[in-house]
């Protein structure tokens, strides 16, 4: 049973990247997961969660592959009474989220942004999600603490040689450190906001924008965090692919696959 008021909601799906790292000479989205597109795995991780009243998938402009799967996928969010939306995504991951924002339905008051290439994220995280939104927060996100010690480091010759490396410069205290996930939550008119701010950044500042969360950081505002799961990986690289394809064929097997 959901936790939230589903009626106000919509998930943004970002599926508009090429996948450079997957290396599979088609855009991610459209790369099989066991006997479905990645995209399909994500929009129905997120039916299965029932926390939408809207799904707004963005995907590469002018991909009819991938506008024939949203036609399934769009039949399938019908019958769970789930208005279903496809728009074209943009040149980086802000500008496909800011376009499916545009798309997002009258009387839609939080939205979440989640990432196609997380195919396998539990209900547990959405409703997580859902539930600090409802508690107030206008900005949440999943994460984990991370298991590796982590370095900062710049570019630095070695003294013989002078071969080019980088050099350790600080270890910051694992105890703060945390790895972030989708779906990120937010309060949809602070995150409208966050995104019209973004516009004003410069070149290099957008460059370095790589989530919804750091927009509304930029802002001032608070960036809750709630527990996100091992189970919500990004498949990035060939080797992420292999671990979700395990994870198909094995006990954790999410609920939303057939069979
Ligand atoms: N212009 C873009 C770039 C990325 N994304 C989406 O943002 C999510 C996270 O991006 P990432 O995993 O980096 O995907 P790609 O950009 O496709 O990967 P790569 O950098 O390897 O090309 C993905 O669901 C991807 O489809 C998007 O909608 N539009
Ligand atoms: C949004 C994100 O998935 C949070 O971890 C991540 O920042 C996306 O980064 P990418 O470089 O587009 O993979």
């Amino acid at each position: 049973m959901s936790e939230v008021d589903n009626g106000s909601c919509a998930v943004v799906i970002v599926a508009a990247g090429s996948g450079q790292r997957l290396g599979h000479g088609v855009p991610k989205a459209r790369v099989p997961l066991g006997r479905e597109p990645l995209l399909a795995h994500a929009v129905k991780g997120v039916l299965k969660a029932g926390i939408a009243a809207q799904i707004c998938v963005a995907i590469p402009a002018d991909d009819a592959e991938l506008a024939e799967i949203c036609r399934g996928l769009g039949a399938e969010a019908a019958t769970a009474g789930v208005k279903f939306t496809v728009v074209d995504g943009g040149a980086d991951r802000s500008a496909s989220v800011a376009a499916a924002l545009a798309e997002v339905a009258d009387g839609t008051t939080t939205v979440m942004v989640h990432d196609a290439a997380r195919p396998l994220t539990p209900s547990g995280v959405f409703n997580r999600v859902a539930a600090a939104l409802r508690d107030g927060a206008t900005a949440v996100i999943p994460a984990l603490a991370v298991t590796d010690t982590i370095k900062t480091v710049q570019p630095a010759n070695l003294p013989r040689t002078g071969a080019g490396l980088e050099k350790v410069v600080g270890t910051p205290s694992r105890d703060q450190l945390r790895a972030v996930q989708t779906p990120q939550g937010f309060d949809l008119a602070t995150l409208r906001r966050a995104h019209e701010n973004a516009l004003t950044f410069d070149a290099e500042t957008a460059s370095r924008i790589t989530d919804d969360a750091m927009l509304v950081e930029a802002l001032g505002d608070e960036v809750y965090v709630v527990q996100g799961s091992t189970h919500s990986f990004k498949v990035t690289t060939p080797m992420d692919l292999l671990l979700a394809e395990a994870m198909l064929e094995g006990p954790l097997r999410p609920r939303w696959v057939e069979g």
